[in-house]
């Protein structure tokens, strides 16, 4: 067994057992892999157990628990060649999701066996560390409304009725957005920068399809100027999703860039990662290919052929 890492793990993160948990990770990888497990605690967070795992000179880490402990892990790795490896144990699982890697145990840990590694974006919003993206207005209230208990009690449907209630007192605020090269003015509900996304964060889905290796971010603006419209827009963005076409309603607009300056009046919540801060301006820059993250296997797309039946065929193999 030549491959060694820290296991950075959260007992606290998600609905499960963690005894059993570890027990599973340990079973799967410890054949392959000679672990050094670090376990959270209220205290000592997932970020300064990755820190000291930087500097102890660690060159795999593996984080385990819901997406506050993966991003506050990943925020220490940013901008080293260590390789990271995710195994999601929480509620919304959007950092798996949003990098397609699987949010089993088993599914995970196979991905960090197999030992390959894709170098992806990452970001700087108001000096914290971004991987996912940071939600302005609708998101970041409906962050804020699902809260521990709320989480413990229905999962992952505790974001789906936070978001119905906040619908309930929707929003608008105006906004100033400026890129590298251009200032933009109007008024949103929702304005959302994501380095990456899930398909279920349906308000960074403007554009389709977010490149997590481009260097760029990728803003999406949402300005319903009535509940219903909001609930349209809403189901548009999902089929944005789905369909990897782009949004087309005039309530919708995406840009990408490099960065971003926005201000907003009356100033708004922001959610980076899932996390609610107050901020005023919100400044987001990309940091490009700043984490080496293990991934499933690419598979490779069949070439797509169909011969048989046309008349008189012939085929020469080379
Ligand atoms: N040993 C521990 N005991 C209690 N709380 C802990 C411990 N270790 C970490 N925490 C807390 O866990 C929280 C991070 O949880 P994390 O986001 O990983 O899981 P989660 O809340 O279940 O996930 P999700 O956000 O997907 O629901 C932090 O607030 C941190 O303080």
């Amino acid at each position: 067994m030549n491959r060694s890492a820290y296991l950075i793990f959260n007992p606290a993160a998600g609905q499960g057992d963690p005894e059993q948990e570890l027990a599973q990770i340990r079973s799967i990888l410890e054949p392959e892999i000679k672990l050094e497990i670090c376990l959270t605690t209220e205290e000592i967070g997932a970020g300064e157990l990755a820190t000291i795992a930087v500097k102890a000179g660690a060159n795999t880490i593996i984080a385990s628990g819901g997406d506050g402990t993966l991003s506050a892990a990943a925020a220490a790795v940013i901008g080293t060649d260590i390789g990271f490896g995710i195994i999601s144990r929480g509620t919304a699982n959007a950092f798996a999701n949003a990098l397609g890697i699987p949010d089993t145990i088993p599914g995970a840990c196979e991905v960090i066996l197999q030992g390959i590694t894709r170098t992806i974006d990452a970001a700087e919003c108001n000096g914290y560390p971004m991987v996912l993206l940071a939600g302005i207005g609708f998101e970041a209230e409906t962050v804020e409304r699902a809260d521990r208990d709320a989480k413990n009690r229905l999962g992952v449907m505790a974001y789906v009725l936070a978001g119905l209630q906040e619908l309930g007192n929707l929003k608008s605020f105006d906004v100033e957005i400026e890129t590298e090269d251009k200032i933009i003015k109007t008024t949103a509900s929702a304005v959302t920068v994501a380095n990456a996304a899930p398909s279920t964060s349906v308000l960074a889905q403007g554009n389709a399809g977010i490149i997590v290796d481009d260097g760029l971010l990728d803003m999406t603006i949402v300005a319903p100027a009535t509940k219903a419209a909001a609930l349209a827009s809403a189901f548009h963005l999902f089929q944005t999703a789905s369909s990897g076409n782009a949004a087309d309603r005039d309530d919708i607009g995406y840009l990408r860039a490099k960065q971003f300056k926005i201000t907003t009046n009356p100033p708004q919540k922001i959610a980076i990662d899932g996390e609610v801060i107050e901020a005023a301006p919100v400044e987001i820059k990309c940091i490009p290919s700043a984490l080496n993250i293990f991934v499933p296997t690419i598979e490779e797309v069949e070439p797509l052929e169909k011969l048989e039946g046309l008349p008189n065929l012939v085929i020469e193999e080379k």
